[in-house]
């Protein structure tokens, strides 16, 4: 089978989109994993696929596959690069567009400067519905949130850190650093990404506050590895920092792969927003073996 596909970058965080506004294509995870591999296949840390919404007042569905070929709910740089790519493709003229993802409706907009902003929504902050098992861990509570200990019992990095999990949709793990620079993403992010506590895994957020209204992250995603860029993660990590008192409403976050303007009121009923870029880097065509 021969697909055209779009390659696009959300701060570095990047994706293959498909349209498949016309024709289901049916991918078995072994394809998707195939078109994610930067040797054999495409590259990228996810794949986006565009498919109309049979929902009254919804514009469109789309699915997100990680690396590893599994399905997830959320996916913030990779709202923003569908949005473009639906305008750009002449899919909608909308410039306000609510979309179907496996977690909610979420609703993109396309600014006048060329970025993106995305509601994407409330987060979630109750441990069990992250799903986080916090069953006898001892919490330390700083400003209106709480922080849990996080042991990796008998592993080569046998530790002990303190996360507080969020749900954006996708599940997360937010711990604080003082430098993202020397911190043990590639040790640790494993170990978080699958430690038994998080029946779903998660993705592990490592945040370094420089001010109020400025953090730096990494990211080591569920399902892809370190990304140079996690949407998700960035509004997580955002939630986690003005819930820990430590940051403002509105925060400028740096990631290896450029910035993510997040803001958020502070309740739990209120959104979290998320602006960032959203680009075409090129097109193709591509044959998919059969991959059960
Ligand atoms: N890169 C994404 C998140 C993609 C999904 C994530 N790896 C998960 O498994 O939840 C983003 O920009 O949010």
């Amino acid at each position: 089978m021969h697909i055209r596909f779009t390659k696009m970058q959300g701060a570095g965080n990047d994706f293959v989109v498909l349209d498949e506004t016309q024709e289901i294509l049916g991918l078995t995870r072994a394809q998707y994993r195939f078109l994610a591999d930067r040797h054999f296949g495409v590259g990228a840390d996810q794949i986006l696929s565009v498919r109309p919404s049979p929902a009254q007042g919804i514009d469109f569905e789309y699915l997100i596959h990680n690396a590893d070929g599994g399905q997830v709910e959320q996916c913030g740089n990779g709202a923003r690069c569908f949005a473009r790519f639906v305008r750009d493709k002449g899919l909608t003229h909308k410039d306000e567009i609510r979309v179907q993802t496996m977690a909610g409706v979420i609703a993109p907009r396309l600014e006048a400067d060329g970025r993106v902003t995305v509601d994407m929504g409330r987060p979630v902050l109750e441990p069990e519905r992250v799903p986080f098992d916090a069953t006898g861990l001892q919490p330390v509570t700083q400003g209106f949130t709480q922080k849990w200990p996080l042991t990796f019992d008998g592993q080569a990095h046998e530790a002990t850190v303190f996360i507080v999990p969020i749900s954006m949709g996708n599940p997360h793990a937010v711990q604080l650093v003082d430098d993202v620079d020397t911190a043990p993403v590639a040790q640790t992010g494993p170990l978080i990404e699958n430690h038994p506590r998080f029946a779903q895994r998660v993705n592990a957020g490592y945040l370094q506050i420089i001010s109020r209204a400025e953090v730096r992250l990494r990211v080591y995603e569920r399902g892809a590895g370190e990304t140079l860029a996690c949407g998700t993660g960035a509004c997580a990590a955002v939630v986690a920092g003005i819930g820990l008192g430590l940051l403002d409403g509105r925060v400028d976050v740096h990631t290896r792969g450029g910035l993510l303007s997040i803001a958020w009121a502070g309740g739990v009923q209120d959104p979290v927003l998320m602006t960032g870029p959203a680009v075409t880097v090129f097109e193709g065509q591509i044959a998919i073996p059969d991959l059960p």
